[in-house]
């Protein structure tokens, strides 16, 4: 990445990404060959898992290490409540366990390590000081521990997010995407293996570079991936990132549209209506977490659609890093009418008009946005 400034922002935030990938590999391996009391539900019927506490707390505790904890503010999506009631205490100790292991690994990534391990109140307070709320002034991390959980948990697609907000803007954006191999085509090889972990234990687990991580900074038209990194040597931006790209496809009937997996996220019925009527041919890739961000920046997909119910209100930490990486690939991305993804007004997507779409292009983006329209009265939305 060019110099431009935030280049301390950029590494460590890459960096720490990368720190949380490893940690986020170990716990999916663990949970893959054993399930679980390593998995609980919030109040929402949700999964989270020692993964998404052990990498809030330690991106937290990185991040505040580097730019100083008064200076350091951070929205995210887990809290301490769960992991502080008294139930939870061997799940408490398995992510002290987790984040003091990751943290240990420190120096491979370029950070110091803690003087010693953290105390357990040490993480509970990492994980609690993310309790920014965010709005329009003045400058927020944001950070998604394991978007896609439920793919998490099932041993597929899930994304480490981090972002860096200024003024309501985004500025940075950082996905880990642990199981999204630097080739699409590498893909299917993955999950056949990944099916059979749970019988096997092949020794070079961890060892591939089977994952990426992908960043861009606003305004650099330029998105960037690197392989998945496991010394500090191999960390160097310059030498070890390329530039990515979105598609050049504009012709429906030769693009690919990707969504969530689960109905209940977004209505695949709704968006097989649009894809149909656009001309688009081709099934929907459902894949779990904002992997489908990446897939659309690097040019694997054309299309991202993805219409929740009524009510629902879109979070800032499951998109913030994939709009500026899609925007700085090529790409557009907006909600149903055309208008840009609002991170100033806080926690949600406030305003957001009835859905987000994403595309690799312009041409592409018009015509869904002209079908959402055509169709949205006669929908069930
Ligand atoms: N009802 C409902 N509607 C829409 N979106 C919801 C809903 N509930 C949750 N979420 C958020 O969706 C995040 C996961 O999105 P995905 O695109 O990965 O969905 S899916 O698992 O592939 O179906 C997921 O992120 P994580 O919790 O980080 O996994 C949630 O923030
Ligand atoms: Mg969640
Ligand atoms: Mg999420
Ligand atoms: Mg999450």
């Amino acid at each position: 990445m060019e110099a431009a400034g935030y280049e301390k922002e950029v590494e460590v935030a890459v960096r720490v990404v990368q720190m949380a990938c490893s940690l986020c590999q170990k716990v999916q391996e663990s949970l893959v060959r054993s399930p679980p009391d390593l998995i609980t539900s919030k109040d929402d019927r949700s999964p989270v898992t020692v993964a998404d506490w052990g990498v809030q707390a330690t991106v937290s505790w990185v991040l505040s290490q580097s730019f100083g904890s008064g200076n350091t503010s951070i929205v995210a999506e887990e809290d301490d409540q769960t992991l502080s009631s008294k139930d939870a205490t061997v799940l408490l100790e398995s992510v002290v366990n987790t984040v003091n292991s990751c943290l240990s690994e420190a120096p491979k990534y370029g950070f110091r390590a803690p003087e010693k391990e953290l105390e357990t109140c040490e993480v509970l307070e990492a994980i609690r000081s993310c309790n920014s709320t965010g709005g329009s002034k003045g400058r927020f991390w944001v950070l998604d521990p394991v978007d896609g959980t439920l793919g998490f948990v099932r041993g597929d697609q899930y994304a480490i997010a981090l972002a860096l907000i200024e003024d309501g803007e985004v500025i940075l954006g950082i996905l880990g995407c642990p199981n999204y191999p630097m080739k699409k085509e590498w893909l299917n090889y993955h999950q056949r293996y990944y099916r059979l972990m749970s019988n096997l234990s092949p020794p070079t687990f961890g060892s591939w570079h089977k994952g990426c991580v992908m960043y861009a900074r606003k305004g650099s038209g330029k998105a960037w991936m690197q392989p998945l990194v496991h010394d500090v040597g191999e960390l160097d931006l310059h030498n070890n990132a390329r530039v990515v790209r979105v598609s050049s496809v504009s012709d429906p009937a030769c693009a690919t549209f990707c969504e969530p997996v689960e109905k209940a996220n977004s209505s695949h019925s709704f968006t097989a209506g649009l894809a149909q009527s656009v001309g688009v041919r081709k099934q929907p890739l459902r894949v779990y977490s904002m992997v489908k961000y990446a897939a659309i920046a690097r040019g694997d997909a054309e299309i991202f659609m993805k219409f929740a119910r009524a009510g629902y209100k879109e979070k800032i930490w499951d998109h913030a890093a994939g709009v500026v990486i899609i925007q700085e690939a090529g790409g557009v991305v907006t909600d149903a009418g055309g208008r840009p993804l609002d991170f100033s007004k806080g926690i949600y997507l406030e305003g957001l008009d009835r859905g987000i779409i994403a595309c690799s292009g312009a041409l592409l983006h018009e015509k869904i946005i002209k079908a959402v329209d055509a169709s949205w009265d006669s929908s069930n939305l």
